[in-house]
């Protein structure tokens, strides 16, 4: 089976320039098809702020209002989707920045209001990614690259998880490819003590995670990672890596296994 790497980053790194530089000349040099996701979170926040809106997220989720979808369509599929797509084309790699919307890529379904209503934002299936196009670009040579935004097929746009559409497209693809998933963040992996990078736990799998959830060791936005990296394994995907943006290939990161 041919092999694929999809490689998730997120708004730690894409926040800051040289840290997203480096990345994306690493990025540049992981060797066979490849494809990129990217959040940007975290830049998201500041730019609602800075334009009077406070952000809010529940479990790691954006309530995304009428306002908000369109600040974040605007931040997401323009102003980073385009600086990733033009550094990497910098770094000598064809680079094809495309949100879920364009060619039917990602069809998502507004999540039902129940006691948090979070606005436009989509729930994605496996089903809903068109993975035939996604292996049309990998055939021509090209590098996708792809940004959070959704559609619901009826003219809505809608927000959606990073991390979420990383894993749901990794999935798609596991039956062409033999598929590896690598979410890329600003710390060496999950970490026993979140404030000291040394701390990495090697591998984590089911029972583990249930165990360090409990404890409080996994929290926040690493809970929905691992949520989504456990659905990747049991539908598919090869394997699961989660670590440094900047050390991609490094020994230094979590490696996680469902048994
Ligand atoms: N055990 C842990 N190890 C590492 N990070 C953790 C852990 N528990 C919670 N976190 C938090 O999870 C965050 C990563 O999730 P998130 O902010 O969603 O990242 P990204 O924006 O890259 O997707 C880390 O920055 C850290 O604050
Ligand atoms: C619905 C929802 O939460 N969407 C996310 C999409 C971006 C994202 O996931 O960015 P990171 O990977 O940098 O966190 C959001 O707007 O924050």
């Amino acid at each position: 089976m041919k092999q694929l790497k999809i490689i998730k980053i997120g708004g730690g790194i894409i926040d800051d320039a040289t840290s997203l530089a480096q990345f994306l000349q690493l990025f540049a040099r992981v060797e066979g098809p490849k494809i990129l996701v990217h959040g940007g979170g975290k830049g998201a926040s500041e730019m609602l702020r800075a334009l009077g809106i406070a952000p809010q997220l529940v479990n790691g989720r954006r309530i995304t209002d009428a306002a908000t979808l369109e600040i974040v369509t605007m931040f997401y599929a323009g102003k980073t989707n385009k600086a990733i797509v033009a550094d990497l084309q910098r770094n000598r790699v064809n680079a094809l920045g495309i949100s879920g919307v364009d060619g039917n890529l990602i069809r998502a379904v507004k999540r039902p209001v129940r006691e948090i209503n979070y606005g436009f934002v989509g729930d994605l299936k496996p089903s809903g990614v068109n993975a035939a196009l996604l292996e049309d670009f990998l055939g021509l040579g090209l590098t996708p690259v792809i940004c959070a935004i959704t559609h619901d097929g009826q003219g809505q746009l809608l927000n959606t998880n990073a991390d979420t559409i990383a894993a749901t497209v990794a999935i798609a693809l596991s039956k062409q490819f033999a598929v590896e998933l690598h979410y890329c963040f600003e710390k060496n992996g999950v970490l026993l003590d979140v404030n000291d990078d040394n701390s990495v736990i090697g591998t984590i799998n089911l029972a583990s995670y249930a165990e360090l959830k409990e404890a409080g060791i996994i929290a926040e936005g690493m809970i929905p990672k691992l949520d989504n990296s456990f659905d990747a394994l049991s539908q598919g995907v090869s394997k699961v890596i989660i670590g440094h943006a900047l050390k991609i290939g490094d020994s230094l990161k979590t490696v996680l296994c469902l048994n």
